[in-house]
């Protein structure tokens, strides 16, 4: 139990396997039933008082058994277990927070766990260990008093593992207790001089592979690595996507939402069940992050000269961007029709072709709004006036069902969009939203980053070229394609599209900035990159192109 557990806790930081995932083996009852059995400690003394079961905690405990045991996810668990236990209000904020926070936060706990036990936590019962874990982050990171999260605890060993574990529970944990979190990270973490991605990984709680990934992808900044970790520690806001012409923005504030900050369909739920809004239990409103809406539309904004009837959606499952898609293309982009009418009736989209930069101060275009940051013109891009419609392509059936739920007018078909049934060069856009490691996504998965795997990249790789080439076969001369990933892993973006593009000589790079001019720190383009830590955001890239 030495004050410095730097050596092994290195170690651990950086070698988890290849996963990064710092779960114990399931070897080693130790600390567990086998060894403390709930007879521990009888006829020793007067007995302890009966412990407390604290139903929240039980809930919080349950749901990481169930991630370690049956490869649960957190997110669609967490809800069935408050039905089943009926918790709700703030027993059920708690229950997820608790829950939720240690999933995130269990890499950089089993490194203070290690430095206060005689036992490395892969050694441990796991039981137990997601015990101690639990009672971890109340100490360091919630605002439970310390008295309270040791012995809740304890009372939860003694009740779920053994009255001997229990004791085992409390001496790590007075052990914790005696620093804070800020004051733990030099002890336990890799020198962030002599090894600053160790340390990363280890004081944002991140598997190694993920902070290099992630490291690369903000440019090789540190500082600006560490800000995007501790954002995937965040909790994300809940944020409604208002479907044009089915539901508005204002009906979502009228529930009690605010109207978001970048997309002009979104807004944001501080608290309360989204599933409660009308809207939404009518799927003329959804749960959708802004970059998921932004990207759809941006490829709705980018001017295509002829006819613009029908669109694609190549990965539709399970049918955030489809809803957002066939809304627009059936209804137009209302809100930014509504800024056309307010410019008196200049920009629809109808009267456009060409790209941004082409059409500046031509007629029928407002002009430039300004200039960005980044020195880009900002004019206010068309507005889709609607009269299209929207083929959704699925691989797998289930989620093919769930786009049907989300969409109204679209054909929605189950088949693989690699192997097209459909004539090639036909469609006016098209949205390829590829399968990924979801990198970007760490935020709403709690426990996505220990379940990710680097050696996923090549395969994921693959089907990713083979979509994007397969989405600029089926758009037209002149139609555009948009390749999205809900990840910024620099091997799933940039190096995807320079791959495809390398070995054709018909497609043009779009500038897709040009298309979000509302948004700020996309990047130095042409292709965008939404940031949590920027944007508030999932770590959503798009490229836009157009076939020649
Ligand atoms: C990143 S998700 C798409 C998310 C979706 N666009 C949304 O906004 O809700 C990728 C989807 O592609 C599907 N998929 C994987 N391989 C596919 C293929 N060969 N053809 C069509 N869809 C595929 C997956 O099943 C998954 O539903």
């Amino acid at each position: 139990m030495g004050d410095r557990g730097s050596g092994a806790g290195a170690q651990r930081g950086g070698g988890r396997g290849s996963s990064g995932h710092p779960r114990g083996g399931q070897t080693g009852a130790q600390g567990g039933r086998d060894r403390h059995g709930s007879g521990g400690g009888r006829g020793r003394g007067p007995r302890p008082p009966r412990p407390v079961r604290d139903e929240a905690r039980n809930v919080a405990y349950d749901l990481l058994r169930a991630v370690d045991e049956r490869d649960a996810y957190a997110n669609l668990l967490m809800p069935a277990l408050l039905r089943e236990r009926r918790l709700s209000g703030r027993d059920a904020g708690l229950a997820t927070e608790l829950a939720y926070g240690t999933l995130r936060g269990l890499g950089t706990y089993d490194e203070v766990i290690a430095a206060c036990s005689d036992r490395a936590p892969e050694d441990l019962d796991p039981p137990l260990l997601d015990a101690i874990r639990l009672g971890v982050h109340q100490l360091l990171k919630t605002r439970v008093p310390p008295h309270a999260a040791v012995g809740t605890t304890v009372d939860l060993v003694r009740l779920r593992v053994g009255t001997g574990a229990s004791k085992y529970a409390n001496a790590v944990l007075r052990k914790v207790s005696t620093r804070s979190l800020e004051q733990w990270i030099p002890i336990v973490a890799p020198d962030p001089v002599e090894d600053p991605v160790g340390h990363l990984a280890v004081a944002h709680s991140h598997p190694r592979w993920i902070v290099t990934a992630l490291r690369d992808a903000v440019g090789g900044d540190f500082d600006e690595t560490a800000a995007l970790l501790a954002a995937d520690n965040e909790r994300p806001r809940v944020t409604l996507v208002a479907r044009p012409g089915r539901a508005s923005v204002e009906e979502l504030l009228a529930s009690g939402a605010q109207r978001g900050d970048h997309s002009p369909y979104a807004a944001y739920l501080r608290e309360g069940d989204p599933g409660s809004i009308l809207a939404v239990a009518e799927a003329r409103a959804a749960v959708q992050d802004e970059a998921s809406q932004l990207v759809a539309l941006a490829l709705t904004r980018v001017p295509v000269a002829g006819g613009d009837t029908r669109w694609l959606d190549l990965c539709a499952g399970p049918g955030g961007k489809a809803g957002l898609l066939d809304a627009i293309a059936v209804h137009g982009d209302q809100a930014g029709l509504a800024d056309v009418a307010a410019l008196g009736g200049r920009g629809g989209q109808a009267a456009l072709s060409g790209a941004p930069e082409e059409r500046s101060g031509a007629p029928g275009l407002p002009e430039a709004a300004g200039a960005s940051p980044e020195g880009r013109a900002r004019s206010r891009p068309s507005a889709f006036p609607g009269g299209a419609h929207l083929l959704a392509v699925e691989l797998q059936y289930h989620r093919a069902r769930l786009v049907r739920q989300a969409t109204r007018e679209a054909a929605v078909v189950t088949a693989d969009g690699t192997l097209p049934a459909w004539r090639p060069g036909v469609f006016d856009r098209v949205m390829v939203d590829a399968p990924c490691t979801g990198l970007g996504a760490l935020r709403r998965r709690p426990e996505a980053r220990w379940r990710r795997d680097p050696r996923s990249l090549p395969d994921l790789g693959r089907l990713q070229r083979d979509l994007l080439s397969s989405a600029l076969e089926a758009a037209r001369p002149g139609g555009v394609v948009a390749y999205v990933t809900c990840s910024p892993h620099l091997a799933e973006t940039v190096t995807v599209v320079d791959d495809v593009l390398r070995r054709r000589d018909d497609v043009e790079v779009l500038d897709a900035r040009d298309y979000l001019p509302e948004v700020e720190g996309l990047g130095a383009g042409p292709h965008v990159q939404f940031w949590p830590h920027r944007h508030g955001t999932d770590a959503m890239f798009l490229a836009l192109l157009r076939r020649r």
